[in-house]
């Protein structure tokens, strides 16, 4: 079984407004309200591609009811602990640009937090944990470790997309898969990365430092596959860029998706691409086929 984590789930409130004024009264040209949050979303594209899987993490009040509901309209399995406070609501404004507003998340009590470990007691060898998004400031940043530790002690993998001192504390145990983008890798290692080869030198100390395989996507300049020896280069299909939210997060999914069906290392990484591309290039996450349909203008080539 697949589980993804989100510990900071969110309703999306995507809001669009022309020509947007910053002291003045604005009015939307349309909205749209989406459960969110980077597991949820792992969740729901693994779903539109027939990977079943079960989404765990803390959803409270009535915006937590909300993406329950709408979770369970599209027949995702869930296990979320209750909390006392809302789950928080994700402001994404488009304005030509794409301005995000993310919130800070409801306090979680301790007995909550025990609750999600307790959870993890149900996982065993051949499982794979997906621990995706922000940690409620409550939780400390020690919340991953605590994670980590018990899916390792049951024998299941995990797949780590986070950033800073928690993606680089997670490292030296192992994660199947990170997926930075090529900013967040600047950021991590303190560096201005001027081309795709030094992105992939940068990318292989996270190999380096534990990391099975990393990802590294580029938006539309393409991604990078790095493993043990090798490094692949994908560039991305063509289309009119819709919605970048989501993106990175459908990348993990397609990649796990298929990783997990046992079609290998490039396959899993042509599905990654593909869902990135067509959730890029959809309203909301994509559909399952629109990123069957992109995968075949996903080209890989390996470097010497
Ligand atoms: N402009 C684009 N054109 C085509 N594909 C894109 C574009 N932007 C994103 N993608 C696809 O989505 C993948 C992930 O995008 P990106 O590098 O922006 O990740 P990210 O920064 O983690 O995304 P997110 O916006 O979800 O945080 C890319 O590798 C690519 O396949
Ligand atoms: O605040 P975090 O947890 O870093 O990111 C949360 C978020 O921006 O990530 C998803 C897109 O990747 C959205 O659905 C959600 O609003």
């Amino acid at each position: 079984m697949i589980y993804t984590v989100t510990l900071n789930p969110s309703i999306d409130y995507i809001v669009e407004v022309q020509d947007f004024k910053l002291d003045g009264l604005n009015r939307m040209t349309r909205d749209l309200k989406l459960p969110g949050g980077k597991g949820i979303n792992v969740s729901r594209i693994l779903n539109r591609l027939g990977t079943k899987n079960t989404a765990v993490g803390f959803l409270g009040g009535f915006t937590g009811r909300y993406v329950e509901e709408c979770l369970q309209a599209e027949a995702i399995q869930t296990g979320f602990v209750k909390v006392q406070q809302d789950t928080r609501i994700n402001i994404k404004l488009k304005h030509g640009e794409e301005t995000e507003i993310n919130g800070l998340g409801p306090v979680i009590r301790e007995e909550e937090a025990e609750e999600l470990l307790h959870l993890l007691d149900d996982l065993k060898q051949g499982d794979v944990l997906v621990l995706s998004g922000s940690v409620p400031p409550s939780l400390g940043e020690h919340f991953y470790g605590r994670l980590i530790e018990g899916c390792l002690k049951h024998g299941a993998e995990f797949v780590i997309d986070t950033t800073g001192t928690a993606l680089m504390k997670a490292l030296p145990h192992k994660p199947l898969l990170v997926k930075p983008n090529h900013h967040e890798l600047e950021e991590l290692f303190d560096v201005s990365l001027k081309d795709k080869k030094e992105i992939a030198v940068y990318g292989r100390k996270l190999l380096e430092l534990g990391a099975q395989h990393v990802l590294v996507s580029m938006a539309g300049d393409g991604a990078l596959l790095l493993t043990g020896t090798d490094t692949y280069e994908a560039n991305v299909p063509a289309g009119k860029v819709k919605n970048s939210v989501g993106a990175g997060d459908s990348m993990i999914a397609g990649f796990i998706s298929s990783w997990s069906a046992g079609q290998g290392l490039l396959e899993a990484f042509r599905t990654g691409v593909a869902s990135g591309s067509a959730t890029a290039f959809s309203d909301d996450l994509a559909a399952g086929e629109y990123i069957m349909e992109l995968r075949s203008q996903v080209q890989i080539t390996q470097w010497n």
